[in-house]
């Protein structure tokens, strides 16, 4: 079922029945109207941006307006939005600047006579604080660093109580070399939104207290962008990562920086054309950043509605699957004491021995969704490390199903997702 009319992907194949589609989480079909500002700008902005004449201003004015809609959609200003190819960059810009920014920091306080490049006989390394169920543009990131060592990383793990990261355990990790926390904002797989704003007051309050460098701070929003109100300023955050095709836009995605080059540091990954400002160039990809903005433009004026559609839809799933399977056949994973979760985030396991995630999905005719990260999906059998770090029992988290719904998932859906997976586990477990 594509839920924005037209003819969908599905219909074109010799399938006999719609697929319903609840993996919005991977990613999500664009708008219509991001279509149309997508082609629309093929068609008629195809200039230079950087060119003076009008077809250059023509795409210059388009990626201006979309600046200030990504913008006003996170809570910032216009030159706080830096566009990007998507999350994966953004988030490694992030990484890529903090430590940049340590050892130019480091630096000048050694001028200075305040800091040593050597403690204990150990040469001093920049600590990097994350949590350990981020999305693997973090965590590979930060691996990668360690590895290479060019960093130290704390993975603070999440309480297995809320599958939340505590506040307490964050700051716990704070070292004098620390200059990165970075927690992302909801959670792909559980959609548990982690407590970034008082994160943020602690961090400021310790930062206010130590001289420079100050600790960065940065959200991976990707999840959370479309379904909660998200504002940077009210976070606190001086970096928060912003992926269009999680929220109806295309493949492109951005970066917002508290006054990138100014309040907050950017250290670009590489160089060219002067274009955003130095701090990611190339010749910008018009079309895609009128997708990115004319889908913020809509997020803008209607997350309300999303959200309450989406909490709606998702509290009716949970409802219809109660009712078929019972509650002692069924385990929410996206249920915890004291934890907020994304509206539209339904991680369930249908228990039993025969009942793999991956067998129920693969058993199902109609329902197309996922047991865990789409970037994931290689990992056989093996249950979501996610799920595990968020105190899921093994066997439990074996059969999770993730169901994300998205804007147009309707009741008459969710009934036909749930008669699917009915069937399904009567023909896994033999029952005539
Ligand atoms: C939480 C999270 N962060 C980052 C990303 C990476 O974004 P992209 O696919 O645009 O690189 C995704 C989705 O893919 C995501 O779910
Ligand atoms: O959670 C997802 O499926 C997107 C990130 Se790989």
């Amino acid at each position: 079922h594509h839920p924005h009319g037209g003819q969908s992907l599905w219909q074109h194949c010799d399938l006999q029945e719609e697929r319903i589609y609840m993996d919005y989480n991977a990613t999500t079909p664009l708008e219509s109207e991001v279509i149309l500002a997508i082609s629309e700008a093929l068609h008629e902005a195809w200039g230079n941006p950087s060119s003076s004449y009008l077809p250059g201003r023509k795409a210059k004015n388009i990626i201006n307006r979309s600046r200030e809609n990504v913008a006003r959609m996170v809570g910032g200003r216009a030159e706080d939005i830096i566009f990007t190819s998507g999350g994966t960059e953004a988030n490694n810009l992030v990484f890529y600047t903090a430590i940049k920014y340590f050892w130019e920091a480091r630096g000048a306080a050694e001028i200075n006579g305040q800091e040593k490049s050597h403690q204990n006989g150990k040469s001093v390394l920049p600590h990097i604080i994350t949590s350990n169920v981020e999305h693997d543009s973090v965590k590979l990131t930060a691996e990668n660093l360690s590895r290479e060592g060019k960093a130290d990383v704390t993975f603070v793990p999440v309480s297995k109580v809320t599958a939340r990261v505590e506040v307490e355990d964050v700051m716990a990790a704070v070292r004098p070399t620390t200059c990165l926390i970075s927690v992302m904002l909801a959670n792909n797989e559980t959609g548990v939104l982690m407590p970034i704003r008082e994160l943020c007051q602690r961090v400021r309050s310790l930062n206010k207290q130590q001289p420079a460098p100050r600790i960065l701070l940065h959200t991976d929003a990707a999840q959370a962008i479309g379904k909660v109100r998200v504002d940077a300023q009210e976070l606190g955050v001086d970096y928060l990562t912003i992926v269009g095709h999680k929220f109806y836009a295309p493949r492109v995605g951005a970066l917002y920086v508290n006054g990138p080059g100014t309040t907050t540091p950017v250290f670009p990954m590489f160089f060219g054309g002067g274009q955003e400002r130095n701090f990611r160039p190339g010749t910008e990809n018009t079309p895609m950043i009128a997708g990115l903005g004319k889908a913020a433009e809509l997020v803008s004026t209607h997350l309300s509605r999303y959200e309450t559609h989406l909490r709606e839809t998702t509290l009716y799933l949970e409802q219809r699957l109660q009712d078929v399977f019972g509650r002692e056949k069924i385990h929410f994973n996206s249920h915890f004491l004291g934890s907020e979760t994304l509206p539209n985030t339904c991680n369930v396991s249908i228990l039993g021995p025969e009942l793999k995630g991956r067998r129920v999905l693969s058993s199902c005719r109609r329902l197309l969704a996922s047991v865990g990260a789409a970037c994931h999906s290689n990992r056989g059998d093996r249950p979501s490390h996610i799920l595990l770090s968020s105190g899921i029992p093994p066997e439990v988290a074996a059969n999770a199903l993730r169901l994300s719904v998205g804007r147009g998932t309707t009741h008459s859906d969710v009934e036909l997702a749930v008669e699917d997976l009915r069937q399904a586990v009567q023909q896994l477990e033999g029952l005539s």
